[in-house]
């Protein structure tokens, strides 16, 4: 079975998605395009052979289309994957699920009138090989109990629109996801320090900063987001257990030797980093459709887990305290504790 996707907003990741889906995923078919800018529906629609419509309304109601991509803007994700679900269609949301914890707790509470999983939000490092490799030797015991967790997220330069907050909400974003994910725990308190500041960042912006979490089960984990570090897109993560500790890889790159010296390239955006990822999550989850199941990644429940310790963490930022997140009782539906 071919599943007709629809996808709402042409921008830069709905473009990449369109892509992805239509030459890279197999069991996959773009049929329906709609963005607030036409020009840009147009141009992305006509290149994989879809066609346009009005708006994300009518995407949804639309008889060929199966399935819901949401590639728009943060603030309107909430009101796409509403009309999903009472449509009963499955959606594949980019983060965040939503802006507020509000607007998550409703798409969670809606999903689960619905009674089946229709949402996965686009947390892509949990189908990354190198992290699902570190997944696996916690899971296995090998190092023993996490204890603590070192992790770096460095982009070379922002644009000016980059705020402070953005740093929790855009960019430490993924680190809280796929670190709830490795330790199958919840973060329960974040912690935001700024040391001395680049000069090479715009005078608005707090850079970088040093983010600072606890869980339930009492792991400490330390990230260091720098969005001007100039050098690279630069992704750490190393656990350190009761027996061992192991490391996220970095990306599979030839040495060179010459001139007396020994180099390897560091990559310089998130898209070449993470490009194999975001081809197994959208494998997955179109294998999984295909085949009439549920979705299996990150579900609303992670997605609403995602925005509140993101808010918390900005109130961190601003505040300079120790701040507990205000999360609900995880509920039966979604499973597990964490
Ligand atoms: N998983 C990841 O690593 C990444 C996720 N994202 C997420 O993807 C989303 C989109 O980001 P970008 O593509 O970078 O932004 P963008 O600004 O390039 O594209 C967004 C597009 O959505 C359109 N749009 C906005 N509201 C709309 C609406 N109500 N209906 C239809 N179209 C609408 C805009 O006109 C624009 O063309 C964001 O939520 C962002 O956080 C972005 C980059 C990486
Ligand atoms: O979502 C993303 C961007 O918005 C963000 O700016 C990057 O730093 C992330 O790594 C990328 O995955």
């Amino acid at each position: 079975m071919t599943v007709r996707v629809g996808v709402i907003g042409a921008g830069w990741i709905g473009q990449e998605h369109i892509r992805r889906l239509t030459g890279t995923v197999t069991g996959a078919r773009v049929t329906a395009v709609t963005d607030i800018d036409p020009a840009r529906a147009e141009q992305a629609a006509a290149r994989v052979g879809a066609r346009v419509v009005a708006d994300g309304a009518e995407l949804i109601a639309a008889d060929d289309v199966d399935a819901v991509l949401v590639t728009s803007w943060g603030a309107t994700h909430a009101e796409h994957a509403l009309g999903a679900i009472a449509a009963g269609k499955p959606v594949f949301c980019e983060k965040p699920l939503a802006t507020t914890a509000e607007d998550c707790l409703r798409i969670v509470e809606t999903e689960m009138e619905h009674g089946r999983r229709l949402v996965q939000v686009g947390f892509m490092r949990r189908y990354d090989a190198g992290y699902r490799q570190l997944k696996q030797v916690l899971d296995s015991g090998r190092i023993g109990e996490p204890l603590v967790v070192h992790c770096a997220h460095r982009n070379p330069t922002v644009p000016e629109t980059y705020t402070s907050d953005m740093a929790a909400l855009d960019t430490a974003v993924h680190e809280i996801d796929v670190l709830r994910w490795l330790l199958d725990d919840e973060i329960v308190s974040t912690q935001v320090v700024t040391p001395r500041a680049t000069s090479r960042r715009f005078a608005h912006l707090k850079d970088p900063q040093i983010m600072l979490f606890e869980t339930a089960k009492g792991v400490r984990i330390d990230l260091e987001v720098f969005v001007n570090c100039q050098y690279g897109y630069d992704i750490q993560c190393e656990a350190v257990g009761e027996e061992g500790l192991v490391r996220l890889p970095d990306p599979a790159a030839v040495g060179v030797r010459t001139a007396g010296r020994h180099s390897t390239e560091v990559l310089t955006d998130w898209v070449g980093r993470f490009a194999d990822a975001f081809d197994t999550e959208f494998r997955e989850w179109i294998a999984e459709l295909a085949a009439g199941n549920e979705p299996s990644g990150p579900s609303a429940w992670d997605g609403y887990a995602a925005t509140v310790i993101t808010s918390a963490t900005v109130e961190a930022i601003e505040s300079g305290r120790v701040v507990a997140t205000d999360m609900k009782p995880r509920p039966a539906f979604y499973g597990g504790t964490a």
